[in-house]
C-alpha cells in the first residue's frame, strides 16, 4: 500500500536506492516505495575539516554515494535509472563527527563518548534525478538534510561492552542502533526517530512536494506580497489538486497516477482493466525481479563461502582478484565475477587496492571464527537447496519429502541414530552450533531461572545455550546431554571462558538412556524435530525425572499468522512441509504438551528472532 501519494509519483519510475543499509531500505519499503538497491562504491572519506559544517559533509556524502551510482548504472546497464537516492548518516558530538566503528575499541570510544550526554544525528540525502541524453547522462540533483538529537543515558563499563560484544554497534554511524538493543541506551530524543534509524521519511517526503508539487502561479503570485509557504502536509496532495506530475525540473509528458496515488485518470487516456493506460508502460517490478534473482545471490554466497573467499580476505589487506583466485584455485575471470557480486551484495569491499571483507563478512562467513555461520551455509549447499527442489511434490502431496531429497526410505528416518557421514554429521554440528550462538543469548535471559542450581540441556548440541545459561547464572551448574556421535565433535567448538567449568558434556540417548537429574531441564529447538508419539515419549521421561519444583523451558519457533507473514516465518513455514519428520506446534499446542505432562504455572516469553520460551513447574504428581 502506498502510504503517501507523492511518493505514487515514483512508482512508474526506476528508483534505485545507493545504500546497502538494511534499515533505509525498510523504511522506504514499508512507505510503499518500489525500487532496487544498488550500493554505492564512493568511499566515505571527504575530508571532514574542509566543511563548514557536519551536515554539509553528510549531504556531500549522500550526492556522491548517488552519483557514483547513477553514472555506474549509465555505463553498465542498458536503462539508466530515472531516481538514485542516496543518504549518509552521521553521529556528532562536542563537533566530533563519528561514523562506523572499525572495531569493539573504536565501538567502545564512540559509545564512551556518547555516554550520559545529548548527541545529534544528522542525515544527508541527495535525490539525482537521472535522464540520458544521446548516450550522456543527466542529472539534477536535490539535496536535504535532517537533524535530531539523542540523549543517551548515564551506561555502566558493563552494559557498553555487554552491547559492543552483541554485535550490533559495528555497521552503524555512531555505534548503536536506535531500532534494536541500541534503544535501550537512549534517554529521549528530540526530533524524527526514522532519521536516526537512518532516513528521514517525512522530510524526505516533503521534499518530493517540492519537487513533484511546485507551487501554482497564482500561489506564486500571492507570495511575491506574502512570504512562501512553507510545505509542511503532504497527506491530502493530489494530482487533480496540484495539476503538475513531474517534478519541476524534471522531463515533460510522462505523467502517470500508480496505483494509490490519488490522481484520476486523464482525459484521452482510457484505462484498462488491471488500472494502466494502455500507451504507459506499467512500472517496472523491480522487487519481483529481486525475488525471481534471489536464489542466484544465495548461491553466490554459498560458492564463495565453499571456496573460501573470505577465508583468504580475512586480514585487513585488500588483495586483487588474480591473487585471490590462486590461493582459491579457481579462472581468474570466473573469481573477479564472483568477488564483484559478493561487493553488490555487501558481502565484499571494493576499491583501487581490491577487495576486503567487511566486518559483518569477518565475524560470520569467516569458517573458523567465533561466530561463523560457515557450516550452516554449507548444510543449506548442501541439504536444504537439495530438499527445496522437491517444494513442488511436498505442495503437490501436502508431505514431507525428505525421504526423496535425501534418498531414504521413509521409514529409516524415525530411525534413531546416526544417519549421516562423519563429515555430516560435523557440518550438521557446525550449522547448529552457528544457529545456536545467535539465539543462545535471548532464550537464557527469557525468564528469570536463578532459583535453579542445576540444568540438563537435552539435545543440547555444542552447549552454547549452556554457556549462556551458565555466564547469566553463576551457580548453575548445567549438564549438556547429547547423542555420542555429536559429543564426539563438541570440543572443536569450545572457547574458554569463566563459564566453562560449569558446563559438562554427557552423551546419551534421551529416548532409552536415564536422564541427569537436574533442576531444571531444557529443550530447545528439539521437540519440533518429531512426531507427536516421540514427544509424549520424551516428555514422560523428563516429567517421571523431575521433582516437585523443577522446571521445564522449551524454546520453538511457533508460527503464529504473524509470523508466517514475516520473511523467516514464510521460509519456516515451508520448511516444515519438507522437513523429514517433526511437525509445527502452536504457542497453544506446545504450552498444552507442557500440562500434560505435569508441568504447570506455564508462562510464555519472546525469546528473539520469531522464537518463543514456555517454562513450566512440575507439580507434584
Ligand atoms: C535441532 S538440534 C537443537 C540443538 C540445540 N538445543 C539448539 O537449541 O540449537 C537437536 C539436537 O537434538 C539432539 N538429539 C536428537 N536426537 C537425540 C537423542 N535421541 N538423544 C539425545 N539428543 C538427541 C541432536 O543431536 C541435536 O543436537
Amino acid at each position: 500500500m502506498v502510504l503517501c501519494p507523492v511518493l505514487g509519483k515514483l512508482l512508474q519510475k526506476r528508483v534505485v536506492l545507493a545504500s546497502a543499509s538494511p534499515r533505509r531500505r525498510e523504511i522506504l519499503s514499508n512507505a510503499g516505495l518500489r525500487f532496487e538497491v544498488v550500493p554505492s562504491r564512493f568511499k566515505e572519506k571527504l575530508d571532514k575539516a574542509s566543511f563548514p559544517t557536519p551536515y554539509a559533509y553528510a549531504v556531500e556524502t549522500a550526492r556522491q554515494k548517488a552519483l557514483e551510482v547513477a553514472n555506474r548504472m549509465h555505463q553498465k546497464d542498458l536503462r539508466t535509472p530515472d531516481v538514485v537516492i542516496g543518504a549518509d548518516t552521521i553521529v556528532t558530538v562536542s563537533g566530533l563527527i563519528l561514523e562506523k566503528p572499525v572495531d569493539k575499541q573504536d565501538a567502545y570510544r564512540m559509545l564512551s563518548r556518547l555516554n550520559g550526554k545529548e548527541h545529534s544525528v544528522c542525515t544527508g540525502v541527495a535525490i539525482v534525478h537521472c535522464s540520458s541524453k544521446e548516450g550522456q547522462l543527466d542529472t539534477e540533483v536535490s539535496e536535504f538534510y535532517e537533524e535530531t538529537t539523542v540523549k543517551f543515558s548515564d551506561l555502566s563499563e558493563e552494559l557498553l561492552w555487554e552491547y559492543i560484544h552483541s554485535g550490533e554497534p559495528m555497521d552503524k554511524a555512531g555505534g548503536y542502533g536506535i531500532q534494536a538493543l541500541g534503544g535501550m541506551l537512549v534517554e529521549y530524543i528530540q526530533g524524527d526517530f526514522l532519521n536516526v534509524v537512518g532516513f528521514p521519511l517525512n522530510h524526505f517526503c516533503k521534499k518530493l512536494v517540492e519537487l513533484y508539487y511546485p507551487p501554482r502561479r497564482e500561489d506564486l503570485r500571492r507570495a511575491r506580497q506574502d512570504s512562501i509557504p512553507p510545505v509542511d502536509s503532504f497527506e491530502n496532495l493530489s494530482d487533480v489538486e496540484a495539476g503538475h506530475s513531474e517534478p519541476a525540473h524534471g522531463e515533460a509528458g510522462r505523467g502517470w497516477d500508480g496505483p494509490g496515488a490519488g490522481g484520476d485518470q486523464q482525459a484521452g487516456s482510457a484505462p484498462k482493466a488491471d488500472g494502466y493506460r494502455t500507451a504507459e508502460p506499467p512500472p517496472f517490478p523491480a522487487d519481483l525481479l529481486e525475488l525471481i534473482d534471489g536464489f542466484k545471490a544465495s548461491k553466490a554466497l554459498f560458492t564463495a563461502c565453499k571456496l573460501k573467499l573470505f577465508d583468504v580476505l580475512k586480514d585487513e589487506v585488500p588483495q586483487k582478484a588474480v591473487d585471490i583466485a590462486s590461493k582459491v584455485d579457481a579462472s581468474v575471470c570466473g573469481t573477479e565475477r564472483l568477488l564483484d557480486v559478493c561487493a553488490t551484495l555487501g558481502l565484499l569491499e571494493k576499491s583501487d587496492r581490491g577487495y576486503r571483507n567487511t566486518e559483518s563478512s569477518n565475524l560470520y562467513l569467516v569458517s573458523d571464527g567465533e561466530h561463523s555461520l560457515h557450516d550452516f551455509i554449507m548444510y543449506n549447499d548442501q541439504h536444504t537447496w537439495n530438499l527445496f527442489t522437491h517444494l513442488e511434490s511436498a505442495v503437490r502431496e501436502g508431505t514431507n519429502q525428505g525421504h526423496g531429497a535425501l534418498g531414504r526410505k521413509a521409514q529409516d528416518l524415525f530411525q534413531d541414530g546416526p544417519l549421516q557421514s562423519k563429515e555430516d554429521q560435523l557440518r550438521c554440528v557446525g550449522a547448529t552450533h552457528g544457529l545456536a550462538k545467535l539465539t543462545a543469548r535471548p532464550a537464557a535471559t527469557a525468564f528469570d531461572l536463578s532459583r535453579f542450581s542445576s540444568a540438563c540441556d537435552l539435545g543440547g548440541c555444542t552447549g552454547a545455550l549452556a554457556r549462556e545459561l551458565a555466564r547469566e547464572y553463576p551457580r548453575l551448574q548445567v549438564t549438556v546431554f547429547d547423542l555420542p556421535d555429536v559429543i564426539e565433535h563438541v570440543s572443536r567448538f569450545q572457547r574458554d571462558g569463566p563459564e566453562t567449568a560449569r558446563v559438562r558434556f554427557l552423551a546419551g540417548d534421551f529416548f532409552r538412556d536415564s536422564l541427569p537429574r537436574a533442576e531444571l531441564y531444557v529443550l530447545s529447538g528439539v521437540l519440533h524435530g518429531w512426531p507427536d508419539d516421540r514427544v509424549h515419549a520424551l516428555l514422560r521421561r523428563v516429567s517421571d525425572g523431575a521433582g516437585p519444583g523443577a522446571g521445564l523451558l522449551l524454546v520453538e519457533a511457533v508460527p503464529d499468522a504473524e509470523d508466517r507473514e514475516a520473511r523467516p516465518g514464510l521460509a519456516r513455514c515451508l520448511d516444515a512441509l519438507l522437513r523429514p519428520r517433526g511437525r509445527e506446534r502452536s504457542l497453544a499446542q506446545y504450552r498444552r504438551l507442557l500440562e500434560q505432562h505435569g508441568f504447570g504455572d506455564v508462562q510464555v516469553a519472546p525469546a528473539g528472532h520469531g522464537l518463543a520460551a514456555l517454562l513450566g513447574t512440575r507439580v507434584a504428581p
